[in-house]
């Protein structure tokens, strides 16, 4: 039963539409100003229409982070935006006194996620939820998160602390590239599409100083590796080794220089997430050596080598 619409005290069904029509007019008439609302809760009449010109209104004026209350809405801006997180802004929400009273923003909720550790007596863990559909923008959004705690939870005393926590930075940050690679593929909607879900930890000691992470992987897409959808890939890791193994490798792992495999269907793409090197580079800050790795790459390429098969059906050696 409707009981108030908007302050209203409608006698009928058809009073209530009309006033709901007159509040919609009234909030969408000064639309120029839409795109000043950072907070959603303060649209009125909240309606499907009025939230989505609303949104709509700040993308336009590039502004992508409103706030819902206390959850942000991230628009993506699908176009590098570096101004918008850079490491000068990061310093800028960890220091200022309010967060919240700065522009809505990703670090302010990474800010006061970090403050509420620090502020109470004991520790108490933090969680963010990251969510959205396919392509919104959650590995952007968790990986600007993982960068703003490198920078701002790593500023020891001394300087071997220094060292330590400039390590462990490194590795969280490294973790993103290995973890796209061999669990990212290009989809329909997303050229970096995460086919697994992720719980990343990471772990602060009581100076509020990052000592670690640790990231938990579950739901991994496997049928991807034998079945595709059509105009979309398998994971990015095996055209990295196809398109980025030096003439020796290709020797090693029996990779004749372009041969096609049915089970790695358009490799013609070229995306930037194709690059071999940046997944070694990455490794090896992982503590991954070369031989190391190379013994994964073989493994990966035996296993695999069953199951691509060649274009010309021929089986490999
Ligand atoms: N804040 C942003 N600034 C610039 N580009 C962005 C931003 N957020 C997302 N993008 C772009 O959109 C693409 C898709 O984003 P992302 O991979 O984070 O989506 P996702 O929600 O994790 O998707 P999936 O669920 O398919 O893994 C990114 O590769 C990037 O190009």
């Amino acid at each position: 039963m409707l009981q108030q619409v908007n302050g209203h005290n409608p006698g009928s069904d058809g009073q209530a539409r009309e006033y709901l029509r007159e509040d919609l007019q009234e909030f969408l008439g000064g639309e120029v100003l839409l795109y000043k609302l950072d907070d959603l809760t303060r649209v009125n009449p909240v309606t499907l229409e009025t939230v989505l010109r609303c949104l709509q209104a700040r993308y336009m004026a590039d502004t992508f982070y409103t706030n819902a209350g206390c959850t942000l809405v991230a628009l993506n801006p699908f176009k590098p935006v570096p101004q918008l997180y850079s490491p000068e802004l990061m310093r800028e929400y960890h220091a200022a006194p309010q967060p919240q009273k700065l522009k809505p923003h990703v670090f302010t909720v990474g800010e006061q996620t970090y403050r509420n550790v620090k502020s109470l007596i004991e520790p108490v863990n933090q969680s963010i939820v990251v969510s959205g559909e396919s392509g919104a923008g959650k590995t952007w959004t968790s990986r600007c998160l993982m960068k703003f705690y490198a920078v701002v939870a790593a500023s020891p005393a001394s300087w071997e602390s220094h060292k330590i926590a400039e390590r462990i930075e490194q590795r969280i940050l490294n973790s993103n590239p290995v973890m796209e690679a061999f669990g990212n593929a290009c989809t329909l909607r997303n050229n970096n599409s995460s086919r697994f879900g992720k719980f990343i930890q990471l772990q602060l000691n009581r100076a509020q100083q990052m000592t670690g992470a640790a990231v938990q992987t579950y739901l991994l897409e496997k049928t991807r590796v034998a079945c595709q959808a059509s105009s979309e890939r398998n994971f990015h890791i095996f055209y990295q080794i196809c398109k980025g193994a030096s003439e020796d490798e290709r020797l090693q792992w029996h990779l004749p220089e372009g041969a096609a495999f049915s089970w790695l269907p358009n490799p013609e793409r070229s995306l930037e997430e194709d690059c071999f090197e940046v997944t070694r580079e990455a490794m090896l800050h992982l503590g991954i050596d070369t031989p190391t790795q190379n013994n994964i790459f073989k493994v990966r390429r035996k296993a695999t080598s069953l199951m691509f098969g060649r274009d010309d059906g021929q089986p490999f050696s």
